[in-house]
Formats: C-alpha cells, structure tokens, sequence
C-alpha cells in the first residue's frame, strides 16, 4: 500500500488553526484596491498586489484564500500570478484555498478536480469552494481526489448575499432546507472523520441565527461577510452558537483596505485573529 500523500485535509486545516488562530483572510485583488494601493490595472500591479499580500500575510494567517476571477480578468499573464501565489503562500506555511465555486456534470467536474486538486496540477491548492447547484452527488469527483490527495472542499451552502436566501431557504425534498440538506450531505461524507472530514461549508456570517443546524456536519465552516459585508466577529456567535470551534471566518476587503505596506495588512489581520479567538476562547 503507498504512503498518504499527506495528512488529511482535516487535519491539516486543525493544526493550522491551532498554531495560528481561527482566521482566513481572501486575496481580492479588486480595481477599487489596486486604486487605493496606487497601482494601476495591469499584469505587474496584480503582482505586485497579491505578492504583498503573499508576503504581509502567508507567515501569520492559517488560510489564504486567493479569488480566482480577480486573476483570470487578466488570462494568462493573471493565472500565472495565481500559480505564483498559490505556491509561496504554501512555501510560508498557509493552507490555500482557492475561491473559484466549480460544480458542474460529474464527468467535467473531474477535469475540474484534475486542475485544482491534483497532485501535479499548476493550480493545485490545499481546498477549493465548489457550488452544489448540479446536486450534490455531482461533487462526487472533487471530493474523492481531494480525499485521496489530503486536500478538501468547501461546498456553497448559504451564501453571504441577500440574494442566496430565495434558493437556498427553499424546501429541498427531504423537507429540510437546500441549505440543511447540503450542510447534511457533507455531514454523510464527514461522518467519522477525527479530527473532522475534508468537506467544508460555506455559510455567511451574514445569514439568520438558527437558520441552519451544523451539530452533525463534523466538517469546517467558512464564513464569510465579516467587515465589507456587514457581518462583525460579535455576531458569529449569535449565528453559529455551538458550532463556533468549527468555523473559520473569512474577509478580504476589510484587511487588503490596509496595504499596501506589510506590516499595516499584518497588524490589520492580528486585529480580527485575535478578536476570533477571544470569542472562541473567552
Ligand atoms: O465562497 C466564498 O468565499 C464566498 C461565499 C459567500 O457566500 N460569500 C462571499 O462573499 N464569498 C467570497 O468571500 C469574499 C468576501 O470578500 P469581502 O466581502 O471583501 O470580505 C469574496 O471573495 C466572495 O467571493
């Protein structure tokens, strides 16, 4: 029998936090922040955007999360700087997870899990957001390779946005909400999983308290919306109750706002790391 490849994905992900605290912080490079930042919208700013990030940011924080679209704007020159990112911030100890939200036919969701799980993939990054709208079981080839290969998935449960609640509040046919069944989907995939299992949700920090009941799910929760999107690190708690050692929140803007110097993003994500931890750990 060959040797894992690595740990699995649940693990690695726990004793990341453990080392570095509960925080994700995403790598958005929007035209709005390079303004800021005074670069301009070309392949070098970019570079020179995410880089600063890479290097203020992947020796501190537990997770990186790069937004793929903000570099596919730019084809190839843009997916060349998300490879370079993906690889350093590695190099300097963070997870990555990717932000591209895949789901499609099972047999092209397998191409999709070859680009960014494979071991030998340009893009391969430690986690990737897919979007169960082909149903659930369609994920079925992600979850599989990031299993095999020590990575994970976090699928879109209930999403951040105002406009997520119409669908996904919706009543599946289980008679649960679309949101409960997939947190319960990846609660199945997870099932005796130690520390937890490789399959992630996503539900917005944004989202009604007691919307959804994460007890079984035995998986991380990434919960974005903190800062730019109104959600602050108080109401994690009113949304997550027991499941708050579970959760990694995620923000972007509220962080990169602070470049473009070093040590103003560092202090800027020590800020919202710490204000995490005191909540989970009084
Ligand atoms: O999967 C995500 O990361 C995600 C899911 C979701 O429900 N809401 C959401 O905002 N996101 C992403 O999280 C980031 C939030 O960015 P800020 O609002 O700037 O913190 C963006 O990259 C979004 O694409």
């Amino acid at each position: 029998m060959t040797a894992p490849l690595r740990a699995p994905f649940g693990q690695r992900l726990t004793d990341v936090v453990r080392a570095r605290g509960p925080l994700c912080v995403g790598i958005d490079p929007h035209p709005s922040l390079l303004l800021a930042w005074d670069l301009d919208e070309s392949p070098a700013s970019l570079e020179r955007f995410a880089m600063t990030a890479v290097e203020a940011l992947a020796g501190e924080v537990a997770v990186l999360k790069p937004q793929s679209a903000f570099f596919e704007v730019y084809g190839s020159a843009g997916i060349a700087v998300l490879e370079k990112v993906i690889r350093e911030a590695q190099q300097a100890g963070a997870l990555v997870l990717l932000d591209v939200k895949r789901g499609d036919i099972g047999s092209t969701m397998t191409a999709y899990a070859m680009a960014y799980l494979d071991e030998h993939a340009p893009l391969a990054a430690d986690a990737i957001t897919v979007s169960p709208y082909l149903g659930y079981g369609s994920l079925a080839p992600a979850i599989g390779m990031a299993e095999q290969t020590g990575r994970g998935v976090f699928v879109l449960a209930r999403t951040s946005n105002p406009e997520g609640a119409g669908l996904q509040q919706s009543i599946h046919g289980s008679g649960d909400s679309v949101a409960q069944y997939i947190v319960d989907s990846a609660a199945e995939t997870n099932l005796d999983a130690t520390p937890m299992g490789h399959v992630g949700v996503v539900a917005g920090a944004t989202i009604r308290p007691g919307d959804l009941d994460f007890s079984r799910l035995n998986g991380p929760i990434l919960a974005p919306g903190l800062g730019a999107q109104g959600a602050t690190v108080r109401t994690l708690r009113e949304v997550f109750g027991e499941s708050l050692p579970n959760v990694l929140p995620t923000t972007s803007r509220d962080i990169l706002r602070h470049g473009p110097t070093p040590d103003a993003l560092r202090a800027a994500a020590h800020r919202v790391r710490d204000e995490v931890s005191e909540l989970l750990h009084g």
